[in-house]
């Protein structure tokens, strides 16, 4: 080390950001993070419950045969599937031509957004403009890590840039912290289709199940201490304090990393920061979306998010509007994305939409034609995610 400051990348962005805007950066130079809402055993108290709330929730339904989670799939043959996807390119290579085609393909699919870093957000919104497509900016992207302080300006920044929608990463490791997640195939979802896949199904597979005793933990003396809850708290609330609706939150809990328990803190975290969206992964560390979470997480948001007789009747998050769930990561095809839609999820964040859409009026058509959809493009190899399989 020659002793010059080293800058993570998401950093650079925002430098660049901010040297090329400063009265953004002068204004945001007196910004505060919020203070506290219940001190970290109040939380620890509210996340157990959520915990134990949704694992039984979440067992319930599997008794239903698979059916518990038989959300309606929107068709390619209408604008709905279309508008579930948000059009990817997070690669920090990407260049200026990929990200014009990012977003001619969005405006001739219709998609519901495109999801791009920082640098890129001014640019795609020129390129949408009369259109109904928005635009996505990651943040903290992909570590999570950044200091609140960091975050903070480059949600700022991402918005001042146009940006309608931020897909913002929890700093996981304040969760992973105490409570490490059993060790699972580590692999970048760039890899081929297949590998992903593969490695999702063996790091599935290889997880404990919810509602076993290991994921009920915790697992050891040193274990048992508590995550600093609160510290997630103030850097979400602080977030949405500053970037308030209708500025769209989606928080990428990067589920590969975590446990059932931790991913149903994180849950109960964002619903409490009143966020819109929890997100599964950012397709760069780790396994990506799988069906499994994606169950897991549609019935915590609606635990979270909807007054019911299980929860005493009080909605941990306000407003009156429902948490939804974006599965990301890994999700290559109209099979895959069917899928994740059928488990619940509202959202799709994957660099394959042109080719999921093509696949879905294939399906379309086959299906008007009166013959079963081609099952070609399956890739989940394993049949663990069958439907009616346990947990
Ligand atoms: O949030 C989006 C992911 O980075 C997209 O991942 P993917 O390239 O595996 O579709």
């Amino acid at each position: 080390m020659d002793g010059t400051p080293q800058h993570t990348e998401s950093e650079i962005h925002i430098r660049e950001f901010f040297s090329a805007n400063p009265a953004l950066d002068k204004e945001l130079g007196e910004v505060e993070v919020m203070t506290g809402r219940y001190t970290n055993e109040e939380w620890a108290a509210q996340v157990a419950e959520t915990q134990r709330k949704v694992l039984a929730e979440v067992r319930d339904r599997q008794k239903e045969g698979g059916k518990g989670w038989k959300y309606e799939t929107p068709s390619a043959a209408s604008t709905g599937l279309s508008k579930t996807v948000d059009h990817t390119v997070l690669k920090l290579d990407a260049k200026e031509a990929q990200i014009d085609a990012l977003c001619a393909e969005a405006r001739v699919e219709n998609f519901k957004s495109v999801c791009v870093r920082l640098p890129w957000v001014q640019k795609c919104v020129n390129n949408l403009k009369g259109t109904d497509v928005v635009v996505a900016c990651v943040v903290g992207f992909h570590e999570g890590t950044q200091d609140t302080y960091e975050k903070l300006k480059e949600a700022r920044a991402a918005v001042a840039a146009g940006a309608a929608e931020l897909d913002l990463v929890l700093n996981y490791s304040i969760l992973t912290k105490h409570n490490p997640p059993p060790t699972s195939p580590s692999l970048s979802s760039r890899d081929s289709a297949t590998d992903t896949i593969t490695a999702a199904n063996t790091a599935v597979n290889s997880r404990p199940r919810a509602g076993t005793a290991a994921t009920e933990g915790p697992y050891s003396e040193d274990e048992r201490e508590i995550p600093d809850y609160s510290a997630i708290y103030k850097e979400l609330a602080s977030i949405r304090a500053l970037c308030p609706s209708p500025t769209v939150i989606k928080l990428i809990l990067e589920t590969s990393q975590l446990t059932d328990l931790q991913i149903l803190a994180a849950a109960h975290l964002a619903a409490s920061a009143n966020l819109d969206f929890i997100k599964t992964s950012t397709g760069f560390h780790g396994p990506g979306a799988t069906l499994p979470h994606v169950q897991l997480m549609v019935t915590a948001a609606e635990y979270l998010s909807t007054k019911t007789r299980s929860n005493g009747g009080s909605p941990v998050r306000g407003g009156g509007r429902k948490m939804e769930v974006k599965a990301s990561g890994g999700v290559r095809s109209w099979e895959d994305a069917r899928k994740m839609l059928e488990a619940g999820a509202t959202r799709l964040g994957t660099s394959s939409g042109v080719w999921i859409m093509q696949e879905g009026r294939k399906a379309v058509e086959a299906e008007a034609a009166g013959k079963r959809p081609g099952m070609t493009t399956r890739l989940y190899t394993d049949n663990s995610f069958a439907d009616g399989e346990e947990y």
